[in-house]
């Protein structure tokens, strides 16, 4: 049984070990999934991840090559223990490079599990490349059903867009499908039922997210967050849901539940009431080359200036694995002393 809540260090009395072939902190927790954003860019605006303007982007000298990524990710995979590389953003699809860089994913040995976090605007035309370069799996992002409301929330007209791209994401044999949605108070939160009718019809699966203080215009509060509690009681009053116990949930952010006695389920990503930091398996690679040991880290690594000064891979992994170490055991947002981080969770890698 993994325990989720954040705990003191077991010891650090064995300190680092140099060259060790994975990615541990002092806690004892081994980073395996790693998150990269291909771009800080995006073609919507949801309010709960940036102002209707936009935001200043990465000037595009700061960002990684395709060849940066891929000689980045190949030393993660090949030296660092990493088995699973998600490619993320801002928005993943406006990456021209993108289906290049699946397929040279795809050929790195040993091979890992590759998957895509996307607004789905253009997966109509791409979902089909992607996965003949070899992308497993896709999370697409939708918030409602309802045009007016996708234009209120995403500042943007493009629901039907990425319907399309769901559609071509299950043609295309992705598997699974998966959808997420942030529930926002007096916006979409009327929704929540629907949005599980529709991803039961069509065999996606569901999963809630609470929304957590990562926006660029640093306007959460807690208040106005739909917690998960909040979220189930909303669900109950469609379905019967129950604990999942037949799959272990690992290190997954989504607690899932059984729909109507199952087989399908709906999970719920508790990140703020229901915190999973003890388990977590993550470490993230920002556009412009900055290794974050966690979403709310407030202090980075740079692998892209010491890859253009000439750094071995040797000395990178040694980067890498001290980066990872001094992780700290959770997000925080609980303690009085806790600092959003100054880049928004678009610059991120969500
Ligand atoms: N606290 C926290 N939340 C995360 C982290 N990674 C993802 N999330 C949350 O989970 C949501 C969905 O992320 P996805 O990119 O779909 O990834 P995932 O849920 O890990 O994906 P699966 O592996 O398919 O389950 C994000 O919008 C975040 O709200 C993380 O490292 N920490
Ligand atoms: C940052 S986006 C990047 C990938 C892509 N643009 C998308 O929307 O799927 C990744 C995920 O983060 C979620 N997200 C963005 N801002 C968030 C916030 N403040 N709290 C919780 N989730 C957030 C989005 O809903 C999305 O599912
Ligand atoms: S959540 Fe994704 S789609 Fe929405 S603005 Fe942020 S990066 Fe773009
Ligand atoms: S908040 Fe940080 S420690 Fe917690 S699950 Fe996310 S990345 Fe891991």
């Amino acid at each position: 049984m993994i325990d989720r809540n954040p705990r003191r260090p077991t010891s650090r009395a064995g300190g680092l070990q140099e060259g060790a072939p994975v990615l541990v902190d002092t806690f004892g927790r081994t980073a395996t999934d790693l998150r990269v954003s291909l771009t800080d860019r995006c073609n919507l605006r949801c309010s709960y991840c940036m102002p209707p303007e936009g935001l200043d982007w990465l000037p595009k000298p700061e960002l990684l090559t395709d060849d940066e990524v891929v000689r980045l990710v190949g030393l993660a995979v090949r030296e660092l223990g990493v088995t699973e590389v998600r490619y993320t953003g801002g928005e993943p699809l406006l990456r021209r490079g993108l289906p290049g860089i699946v397929r040279r994913t795809a050929e790195l040995e040993p091979r890992p599990r590759i998957s895509l976090t996307t607004n789905g605007i253009g997966l109509d035309r791409l979902a089909g490349p992607l996965a003949e370069a070899g992308l497993d799996r896709v999370n697409v992002s939708l918030d409602t059903l309802d045009r007016d409301t996708f234009r209120r929330l995403a500042h943007r007209d493009r629901l039907d867009d990425v319907l399309a791209g769901l559609v071509a994401a299950r043609a295309a044999g992705l598997d699974p499908v998966k959808i997420n949605a942030v529930l926002l108070r007096g916006v979409n939160d009327h929704e929540a039922v629907l949005l599980l009718r529709f991803a039961l019809d069509h065999g996606y699966r569901l999963r809630f997210i609470e929304q957590m203080p990562l926006d660029a215009q640093h306007g959460w509060t807690r208040k106005d967050m739909i917690t998960a509690d909040e979220i189930l009681d909303r669900l109950a009053e469609g379905f019967t849901l129950a604990p999942d116990i037949e799959h272990d949930r690992g290190s997954a952010p989504a607690e899932t539940f059984t729909v109507d006695g199952g087989p399908a389920t709906v999970g719920v990503i508790g990140s703020v009431t229901r915190p999973f930091c003890g388990a977590c398996d993550r470490v993230r690679l920002t556009a412009d080359g900055q290794v974050r040991n966690c979403l709310f880290a407030v202090e980075e690594s740079d692998l892209r200036g010491a890859l253009r000064g000439g750094a071995t891979d040797a000395e990178l992994a040694d980067r890498w694995r001290k980066a990872v170490w001094v992780k700290r055991a959770g997000h925080g947002i609980d303690d009085p002393s806790f600092l959003q981080p100054s880049r928004p969770m678009s610059a991120i890698g969500g």
